[in-house]
């Protein structure tokens, strides 16, 4: 019996499209000056450690770490100290409006529906845990934050590996099989599923593969016939 769906959000519950096309551009215009300005506050000093020790750089050459961040976005690299960086700029953004999150239609009327049903509702997604809770806190369709239960980045591990469904198993403290991740990326769907889960592939757009041996949805509402036949 599913009674959690943990969501990714690129290409799931929002379009690759914002991300790509709004996002990633707002954090290239607006990185390196926010680094400049705040390169010694704490937490943003702590992700600065971190992208010279990934990069093998001087800590001190703040200038190249900038480099290094743009290049990371252009390449969309999902470097956890990115990740982060990204987010404290975006808080920026969606605080004077300029920014508004993107969900489907369809995402949004499931999510508020399986939460007034009693699921679970989890987020994981290479954005940090700031990132979704701006993007959802301030969606073009109003706040969905009161709908999720919590959330998971890459503190958990990458998306690409079985363990990091394991940690977030073992951090809800549920059966792999009480649990439905939704994702467009079937990397993502077969790393959760060698943890055991249940999963349903998004695709919404293109053509559908042919025998996939999984759960195949053009939208929300595909999944939500998933979790009627249960
Ligand atoms: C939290 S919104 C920004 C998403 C993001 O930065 C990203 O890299 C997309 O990752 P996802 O795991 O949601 O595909
Ligand atoms: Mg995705």
């Amino acid at each position: 019996m599913i009674r959690v769906v943990l969501t990714d959000i690129e290409g799931t519950t929002s379009s690759i499209s914002f991300v790509h096309d709004v996002l990633f551009p707002y954090a290239s215009e607006h990185l390196p000056a926010f680094v400049r300005a705040h390169k010694d506050r704490p937490d943003v000093f702590r992700q600065l450690d971190m992208v010279a020790e990934s990069a093998g750089q001087a800590r001190q050459d703040i200038e190249s770490l900038i480099d290094t961040l743009l290049a990371w976005i252009r390449e969309d690299r999902k470097e956890t100290p990115l990740k982060a960086l990204q987010g404290m700029v975006w808080a920026e953004g969606y605080a004077s409006g300029e920014l508004k999150g993107h969900i489907y239609q369809d995402a949004a009327e499931h999510l508020r529906l399986w939460h007034d049903r009693g699921l679970r509702l989890f987020v994981y997604s290479s954005g940090s845990v700031q990132a979704q809770k701006l993007i959802f806190g301030h969606t073009i369709a109003g706040d969905f934050t009161p709908f999720f239960s919590g959330y998971f980045d890459t503190g958990v591990g990458g998306k690409k590996e079985p363990d990091s469904y394991r940690n977030i198993l073992a951090e809800l403290g549920v059966q792999a099989s009480s649990v439905l991740f939704l994702s467009d990326v079937e990397a993502e769907l077969e790393a959760a599923e060698a943890a055991g889960l249940r999963t349903a592939w998004l695709i919404r757009d293109g053509e559908l593969p042919e025998e996939t041996g999984r759960f195949v949805a053009r939208d929300f509402s595909e999944v939500e016939t998933l979790l009627r036949k249960q």
